[in-house]
């Protein structure tokens, strides 16, 4: 099997070099000693081998659908836009142009509501509270990005803002090492509102929109109905994690534009 993968990424390399990949992106188990010329972005927490026994019809849908599933978070976290990328599954290799997945989700869209390396930043951690929840548990949180003022107006504090009278430098999404505080907080009941530059104003607080004329997908609660509602009603983005089931949404004008799976997971 190790052999077997080795020649597959070795080919997967030798194409990327032709046709001028940004990127492996390789659904094999991971390898630590090879040494392949193209960077490589390791997605696990599949299981491909479940294919052995499918037919080719079944195969080609199920890389499709995960390549453009890796594909929406390797943009995320590499910021990305445009390029090929060459993917390694254990029974094909594809090449695929990373704009494809604009029809899915493009982030670039939103740049009029708000700064695109917020965006990017609220995203990644996002993806990572969904993965890793907290002192293992899984949590739900929604972020809220728009103009603070605005989006104060249809919301109330829940519990007190522990983010009231800080700094920036410490409430700006964008610093990485601010992250750890956001974990924390994503425990306390409500959202956190940030504005269109990427600083929390406010963490712990209850979206009061009317949620009574949006249309959301069966199943989803209070959390995402309340998220929507705000984005109808304001000019905002909204980020939900999902406590049930680790997917993460991103809601424009009333309606959920991208759901990101999060069982799929890239080591970039
Ligand atoms: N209007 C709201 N504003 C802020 N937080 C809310 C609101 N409504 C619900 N929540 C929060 O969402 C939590 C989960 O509620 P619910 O299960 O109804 O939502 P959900 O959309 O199904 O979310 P999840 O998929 O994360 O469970 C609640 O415990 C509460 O903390």
């Amino acid at each position: 099997m190790k052999e077997k993968n080795r020649t597959l990424l070795r080919a997967a390399d030798e194409l990327a070099r032709t046709v001028d990949a940004l990127a492996i992106i390789s659904f094999l188990n991971k390898d630590n000693e090879i040494h392949l010329e193209t960077p490589v972005v390791w997605v696990r927490d599949i299981q491909p081998e479940i294919l052995r026994d499918h037919t080719m019809v079944a195969l080609v849908d199920y890389c499709s659908n995960h390549i453009i599933d890796a594909v929406v978070q390797y943009k995320i976290l590499t910021k990305m836009q445009s390029g090929t990328v060459v993917a390694v599954f254990p029974y094909a290799l594809l090449i695929y142009d990373i704009e494809d997945a604009n029809d899915q989700f493009n982030i670039e869209q939103y740049g009029d509501i708000a700064d695109l390396d917020a965006l990017h930043s609220v995203l990644s951690l996002a993806l990572e509270i969904a993965r890793e929840g907290r002192e293992g548990r899984a949590i739900g949180t929604a972020f809220i990005i728009g103009e603070i003022e605005e989006l104060k107006r249809w919301s109330h504090q829940g519990v007190l803002n522990p983010y009231e009278g800080h700094p920036e430098s410490v409430r700006d999404v964008r610093v990485k090492e601010n992250w750890e505080s956001v974990k924390e907080f994503a425990q306390l009941d409500g959202v956190f509102l940030i504005d269109k530059d990427g600083i929390i104003g406010a963490s712990g607080r209850y979206l009061d929109a009317d949620g009574r004329d949006v249309q959301l997908q069966s199943g989803l609660g209070g959390r995402h109905l309340a998220t929507a509602a705000i984005t109808k009603v304001a000019p905002a983005i909204g980020i939900t994690v999902s406590e049930s089931g680790g997917v993460v949404r991103v809601f424009v004008a009333g309606t959920a534009v991208a759901q990101i799976r999060t069982d799929i997971r890239l080591s970039v």
